[in-house]
């Protein structure tokens, strides 16, 4: 990633990627306080769009207030710097990764005295867990890895420090052949995917773990919408690993992963073992959407242009 060409947006200005760079005495490098942003952009028929913008600018400030973080820009310049970054690299679709962090100057556990610094970065990204992923269904395993204690860290925020735990259940379960993860919550009920929400279907209903432990997932939301215009039954509750395994479907969330089957568990296929055609139908209408498709649901999207 280092070699790159392009422009980043760091500290308000706009920087060549080679030049965007911080002091290995950087307080949240050694200890991990930080809070970041998954966006995308996807190429329409009216140009480039930012999905749900407004709303990832708002969960970066929503983290930051959990964590005692003082961003040092307003939520109108964050979102402006992605704008200004899909215009400064010619990017007709990307990937953005804001994030703000504790500089350098004085290291201790306390970040009191250190400034904080943000940037936006992006780049061109494809399906985060594979084309084949999205059209076949991916491998999970459940995680030997418990996600977080909803008092030994902060769930609801997306913090830098809390994806420590999602490599270690992303690594075991790549190392062990699977694509992804799922992680339980310490009383064994499914959490969440190390970088996703997770869904559900049984007997025509959908169901999705409460939010406790899991980051509560833009993509999460806007399935939730799309589910209650196909007039289908959503049900928050307390989700069972065997409940997966007796799923008809099952599908992941993320902007990364925007809507990923889930194909198999633990070695037990979910349905048939292919992608389920609720699932596909939510799939079509998700894309649709972020590609400007969909009329009904322009006010999601923010054209670059
Ligand atoms: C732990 C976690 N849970 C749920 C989600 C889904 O949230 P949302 O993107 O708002 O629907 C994400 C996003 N994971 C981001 C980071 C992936 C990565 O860093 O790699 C993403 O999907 O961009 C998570 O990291």
């Amino acid at each position: 990633m280092a070699d790159r060409d392009g422009k980043i947006w760091y500290d308000g200005e706009m920087v060549d990627w080679r030049d965007a760079t911080t002091h290995v005495l950087t307080h949240t490098l050694h200890y991990g306080m930080g809070v970041f942003e998954g966006v995308r952009a996807y190429e329409t028929p009216k140009g480039p769009a930012i999905f749900r913008l407004e709303d990832h600018t708002a969960r970066l400030f929503r983290s930051a207030k959990i964590l005692g973080m003082a961003l040092p820009f307003t939520p109108q310049q964050i979102s402006q710097a992605h704008l200004d970054v899909v215009k400064a690299n010619g990017l007709k679709s990307c990937y953005f990764r804001p994030m703000a962090f504790y500089g350098s100057g004085k290291l201790g556990v306390a970040p009191l005295k250190n400034d904080v610094r943000v940037i936006v970065a992006a780049w061109p990204w494809g399906a985060y867990l594979g084309d084949e992923g999205l059209e076949k269904g991916i491998r999970v395993k459940t995680s030997s890895f418990t996600r977080h204690h909803v008092n030994i860290t902060m769930c609801k925020a997306k913090a830098n420090g809390n994806y420590m735990n999602s490599i270690l259940a992303n690594n075991e379960a790549t190392a062990d052949g699977y694509d992804e993860a799922l992680l339980l919550d310490v009383d064994g009920f499914v959490a969440e995917g190390s970088g996703e929400n997770i869904f559900i279907i049984r007997k025509g209903k959908l169901y999705t773990p409460d939010l406790t432990s899991a980051l509560e997932g833009i993509t999460r939301d806007t399935v939730v919408q799309i589910s209650k215009e196909m007039g289908l039954e959503l049900v928050e509750k307390r989700i069972t690993r065997d409940e997966v395994y007796s799923a008809d479907e099952a599908f992941f969330t993320g902007t990364a992963a925007e809507v990923t089957p889930i194909r198999e568990l633990d070695r037990r296929a979910i349905g048939d073992g292919n992608r389920g055609t609720i699932t596909a139908e939510i799939q079509k209408r998700y894309f649709d959407i972020v590609k400007g498709l969909d009329a009904e649901h322009q006010h999601w999207l923010t054209y670059v242009n």
